[in-house]
Parts: structure tokens; C-alpha cells; sequence
């Protein structure tokens, strides 16, 4: 006889919350490859979308394995600043681990300006029709509009304080995607082992630098699609200055928070 359902064996032990731009896909695509863990490409963004939300756990649910001795990983980028999503995730699941990978802040904001400019098909976005420029500072001022969200989804201090009033820094990992994208990921997959308590599995050899890229790849599975990896973007030398001292005091915050100086 079939097993009944349970939503409790199903439920994610992890999820990838952001940050978006940061290097989430990489991370998923990779950890992907680890036996014990199970993800799946679609984000559906079940704890951020009213119209998911309220159809209820089981139906989200019921597409996922049992956990059994893997991992069930779930990614939804966008989850770590919105806070509507911690509390939600609380009232299920209070011993939940979450993967957080961040960027300087500097280059995650412009991917996510080229993100909107390229891929949101939103009518009338601001990005489609602006510059970077004319979006961070405020009409005919050099002042910075702090409310624009490429902007705000990069004060990640502010986002993680909210995930620590749910959360225990403990079920937390933060990981440097600068590192990430820069060094062989082999080590910091390997802290996602220890950190899942799952058996050790990625060495360095399984990845190789592709210049042509400019990323690491998997020697067996290859590089993540053409949508990943901008490389036609420069800002002009003052505002990228004046913009990395607007973000010192949110990253100042940021690393109390972690416990870790990331030198942004
Ligand atoms: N190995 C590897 N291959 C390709 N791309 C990599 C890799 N590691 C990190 N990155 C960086 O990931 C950036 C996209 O971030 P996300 O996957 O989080 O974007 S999304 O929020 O899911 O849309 C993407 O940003 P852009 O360069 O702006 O496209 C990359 O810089």
C-alpha cells in the first residue's frame, strides 16, 4: 500500500535564499551534483506569492520526494529580502537551514539592473528606458535614491536582521560569493557538506576555470546556460566610488550580524 502523505518528510531541510544576483544558480546547479541532495529549477517562491501561499503546504509540497537520507534543497532567490517570508517559514518548520550567498554589493546591484533591463518583462519598467546612473541618484541631483530596489536588495543588513528575528545565526551559512566566483567552488561546497551534515563529495578537480566564460565550470556537466555572466558593463569610475560609500555603513552592519568581514 502506498504511504500516506506526509508534508513533514517533504518539507525542504534547506533552502537557497539569495542573494539574487549573487551567484544562487551556480550554487544550486552545483550542489545539485552531491548524491545526496535533491533541488529542482522552478521557483515557484511558495512562501512570497499570495496566489501559492494560500492553496496550502501539501499541494506545494506533494511534487517533492521524501527526504529520506538526502537533502531536499529548494532555491527561490528573491526570498531573502522580503519579510513576509521568514515568519511563514517559521510557523513550519523552526529547525529549517538556509544557504546565503552575497556579493559585493557594488556588482550584485548592476546584475540586478541588467537582470531588469534584460529579462523583466514588466510594461514601463524605469530600468528599461534609464541608465544606471539616471536610477541611482535622484532626477538632476548626485544624491542617491536609497529607495530603488536594485539598490535596497543590496543592504543586506537590513534583510538578514529580519531573518535573525526568526532564525538562529546557527541555521544560517553565508557564503562569499566573490570567492565563489573567483576560486574554485570546491571549498566552499565543501563547508555546505559539513554544514548539511552530508557525506564529503566535491574536490577541486571537478571544476575547471573557462576563460572564455570567465567562471568555473563542471568538468562533467559543464557551465551554467548564456543567461548567467554579464561582461559589457563599466561605471564610471566616481559614481562606482561615491556608490561604495554609500553601502560602508550597511556592510559595516552586515558583518556584526555574520561574524565575518567580507572587506567590501
Ligand atoms: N560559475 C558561474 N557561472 C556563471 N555565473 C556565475 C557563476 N558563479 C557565480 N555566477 C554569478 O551569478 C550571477 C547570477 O546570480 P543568480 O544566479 O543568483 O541570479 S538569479 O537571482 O537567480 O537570477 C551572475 O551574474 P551576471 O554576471 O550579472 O549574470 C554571475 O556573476
Amino acid at each position: 500500500m502506498p504511504r500516506a502523505f506526509r508534508s513533514k518528510d517533504r518539507y525542504p531541510k534547506c533552502f537557497i535564499i539569495g542573494a539574487r544576483k549573487a551567484g544562487t544558480t551556480a550554487l544550486q546547479a552545483f550542489l545539485e551534483r552531491h548524491p545526496q541532495i535533491w533541488t529542482r529549477y522552478w521557483e515557484d517562491g511558495f512562501f512570497s506569492r499570495e496566489d501559492f501561499y494560500t492553496r496550502g503546504l501539501n499541494r506545494w509540497l506533494h511534487p517533492l520526494p521524501a527526504n529520506g537520507s538526502q537533502v531536499n534543497l529548494v532555491k527561490v532567490a528573491e526570498y531573502f529580502h522580503l519579510a513576509r517570508v521568514p515568519p511563514r517559514m517559521f510557523a513550519v518548520n523552526n529547525a529549517t537551514r538556509f544557504l546565503l550567498i552575497v556579493t559585493d554589493p557594488v556588482r550584485r546591484t548592476i546584475s540586478d539592473y541588467l537582470f531588469m533591463r534584460r529579462y523583466t518583462k514588466q510594461p514601463n519598467l524605469a530600468e528599461h528606458s534609464h541608465s544606471f546612473e539616471e536610477m541611482l541618484f535622484k532626477p538632476g541631483t548626485k544624491e542617491i535614491d536609497s529607495s530603488w530596489p536594485c539598490l535596497t536588495r543590496s543592504m543586506y543588513n537590513r534583510h538578514f536582521a529580519v531573518w535573525l528575528k526568526w532564525f538562529p545565526r546557527a541555521q544560517f551559512m553565508v557564503i562569499d560569493g566573490d570567492a565563489f566566483i573567483g576560486d574554485n567552488p570546491a571549498r566552499q561546497l565543501q563547508q555546505v557538506e559539513t554544514f548539511l551534515n552530508i557525506q564529503p563529495y566535491f574536490k577541486s578537480n571537478d571544476f575547471f576555470y573557462n576563460e572564455t566564460k570567465g567562471f568555473y565550470c563542471h568538468r562533467q556537466f559543464g557551465c551554467l546556460g548564456s543567461g548567467k555572466g554579464h561582461t559589457d558593463f563599466t561605471l564610471e569610475p566616481t559614481v562606482e566610488e561615491t556608490l561604495r560609500e554609500f553601502f560602508k555603513p550597511f556592510n559595516r552592519n552586515f558583518y556584526n550580524l555574520v561574524g565575518r568581514n567580507f572587506n567590501w
